[in-house]
């Protein structure tokens, strides 16, 4: 099994629209005693939206922690092409409401992977947070604490919290779930600025919008890729009843 990350300062080999800014071949991973993703080759282009789709349990998640580089492969090989740590939002259901912190303690976590919790946060990390916050409108929220806030309002909190860390990758688990058709719009309005802005996405979905406005759809069953494409060509009727069936 090989993970590869170009490191910082070494010849930057930023990935470009077109390329894979991320490859695996031959990856398996999962939990202990449990393999979840088999075998998966599978090439996450730069510079797009990629949606990872497919029903409940077939491993979007796991596949994003991959990617995240919290779940280790069991084999095959997983190739970053950047020279920055991915960013990661978690579902908002993983983030314990009862945390003691305000929304803006919250957003500068995205800086502690640059500047580590103990430091103090320099002119620019403040400059870099308020523009998170300014980007997901909640700057009115800042001195509120995360865990009297609205579900949609927590979930932008912990988007400001990944654009914060300023990488070239960020991945979201289900990052509109539950979210007004308003916060929704503005969510994908951002995700497609971002790209603009130089950065590449992958988000796990339920959200069949969502889906549909994605560069490319990564379907997933049974910890299986079973297609990647177009998401207009492969979000059939067949497709759709399966994976936006009821839970
Ligand atoms: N921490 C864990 N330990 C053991 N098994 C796990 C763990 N997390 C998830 N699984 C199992 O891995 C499989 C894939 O789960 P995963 O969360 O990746 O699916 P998913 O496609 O994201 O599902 P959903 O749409 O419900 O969020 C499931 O069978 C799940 O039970």
């Amino acid at each position: 099994m090989k993970i590869m990350f170009k490191k910082h300062g070494v010849s930057p080999a930023v990935a470009k629209r077109g390329t894979p800014r991320v490859r695996f071949t031959g990856l398996s991973a999962g939990y202990p005693g449990r393999t979840v993703l088999h075998q998966l080759d599978v090439e996450i282009p730069a510079l797009a939206i990629t949606a990872l789709v497919g029903p409940n349990g077939s491993g979007k998640s796991t596949l994003l922690g991959v990617l995240a580089g919290v779940i280790r492969p069991t084999s095959g090989e997983l190739r970053h092409v950047g020279n920055r740590p991915p960013a990661f939002v978690p579902q908002r259901g993983a983030v314990g409401d009862a945390l003691p912190l305000t929304v803006r303690q919250t957003v500068e976590m995205g800086r502690w992977g640059a500047r580590g919790p103990w430091r103090r946060l320099t002119r620019q990390d403040h400059a870099t947070v308020d523009t998170a916050m300014e980007r997901l409108g909640i700057t009115d929220l800042a001195t509120r604490q995360l865990g009297e806030l609205s579900g949609g309002q927590r979930q932008r909190a912990l988007i400001a919290q990944g654009l914060a860390q300023e990488s070239d990758l960020l991945l979201l688990d289900e990052p509109t779930t539950g979210l007004d058709a308003e916060a929704r719009d503005r969510i994908a309005a951002l995700l497609t600025d971002l790209v603009a802005d130089g950065v590449t996405v992958v988000q796990a979905t339920h959200d069949l919008e969502a889906a549909r406005s994605a560069d490319i759809c990564l379907l997933l069953s049974d910890g299986r890729l079973a297609e990647q494409g177009d998401p207009e060509r492969l979000l059939t009727p067949s497709t759709l009843a399966r994976t936006w069936q009821p839970a």
